[in-house]
């Protein structure tokens, strides 16, 4: 039963998948389409002074577009709620998959760790910060493809990655150094600092710094002194030496993670971040489909797609693309 006004004849609401802070994840259905979606909805009132990160994520997920970042859908805000309509990820979180196989194998670790490294970097290139990476923001689709999730906390530092940031957030298991002093600290690196706390439990399936207090966990960060299991191979301490650097200056760049030897290890090419969606022209046999249904012209279902509203039709175009990219029939349901 749908409980939301908003969502009445566009999405069936179902059972609830997450709660976070001041935000409850439901999966939903496309009713157009037919199409599985997650439904993220806020309540303004809950939000307090977290409203302005809502609107800082908003801007962020309408102008990126990646295929190891989910897919915001469909926007729509009423005097009381956000709702954001996201890409369904049913592969679940890492953090579960890694858990299930106690730890991963090297080459399964990099699989991973490419398309994780290859979603920040792209983001980085649109001076975009996320600021919150860990297994849990990380899920994975029917095909076990990378999928960057909650960007809650993400950043665009004005001017470029120069400026600094005070704001101090994310989880302090996976929070830099500089993060933690509450130092001003320019974004990217703290990203970096977290890609290395990921790679140390992907490949050894536990925590680099893991302690029951958090201020013994913060002295253990600031002190970036941690255990190396001794069947971890060089090249793969080597890497993540580099990532958790204490002091930000010293620590790797993600330019130089993307051909750093351990990712290109097994005949790799270098890690590449340009979006596969973004190249894409518009496919004219899914505007079609959707002029037919609403009785326009296809140059006017497509000028109207072009303004990328995020409304419902942004919504039923991006569905009815992923239907056709499985093979699927490309079918609206007129009846509903
Ligand atoms: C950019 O992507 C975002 C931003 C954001 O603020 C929140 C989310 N949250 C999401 C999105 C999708 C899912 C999801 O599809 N989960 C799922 C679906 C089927 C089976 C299993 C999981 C999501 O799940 C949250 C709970 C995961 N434990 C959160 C994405």
């Amino acid at each position: 039963m749908v409980r939301f006004a908003a969502l009445k004849s566009l999405y069936e609401v179902e059972k609830t998948i997450g709660t976070g802070g001041f935000a409850k994840v439901k999966l939903g259905t496309h009713i157009l389409t037919g199409e599985k979606v997650a439904i993220k909805i806020m309540e303004k009132e809950c939000l307090g002074d977290d409203y302005p990160r809502v609107r800082i994520e908003l801007e962020a997920l309408k102008s990126i577009s990646h295929h190891h970042i989910c897919k915001l859908y469909q926007v729509i805000e009423t005097p009381t709620h956000f709702f954001m309509i996201m890409e369904y990820c049913s592969g679940g979180e890492l953090f579960d998959h890694i858990v299930e196989k106690n730890k991963l194998s090297e080459s399964e670790s990099r699989m991973f760790f490419r398309q994780i490294l290859s979603a920040v970097a792209y983001l980085h290139s649109k001076g975009y910060v996320h600021r919150d990476l860990k297994p849990e923001n990380i899920l994975l689709d029917k095909d076990l493809n990378i999928k960057l999730i909650d960007f809650g906390l993400c950043a665009k530092p004005e001017g470029g990655m120069e400026t600094h940031l005070q704001t101090s957030c994310g989880s302090p298991t996976y929070a830099a150094p500089e993060l933690i002093k509450g130092r001003k600290y320019i974004g990217s690196e703290v990203d970096v600092w977290s890609l290395g706390v990921l790679l140390f439990a992907l490949l050894c399936g536990f925590l680099p710094f893991d302690c029951d207090t958090i201020d013994s966990l913060y002295k253990k960060i600031l002190s970036g002194k941690y255990d190396e299991p001794s069947w971890l191979s060089k090249e793969s301490r080597e890497v993540i030496r580099r990532m958790l650097q204490v002091d930000p200056s010293k620590r790797i760049k993600v330019e130089d993670l993307l051909s750093h030897s351990w990712m290109t290890m097994g005949c790799y090419e270098p890690v590449t971040f340009s979006s596969l969606h973004e190249l894409q022209e518009r496919d004219e046999e899914v505007i079609d489909l959707m002029a037919t249904y609403y009785g326009v012209s296809g140059k006017a279902m497509s000028q109207r797609l072009g303004e990328w509203r995020y409304d419902y039709d942004t919504a039923t175009y991006h569905l009815m693309l992923a239907r056709k990219k499985q093979g699927l029939p490309l079918k609206i349901n007129s009846h509903h």
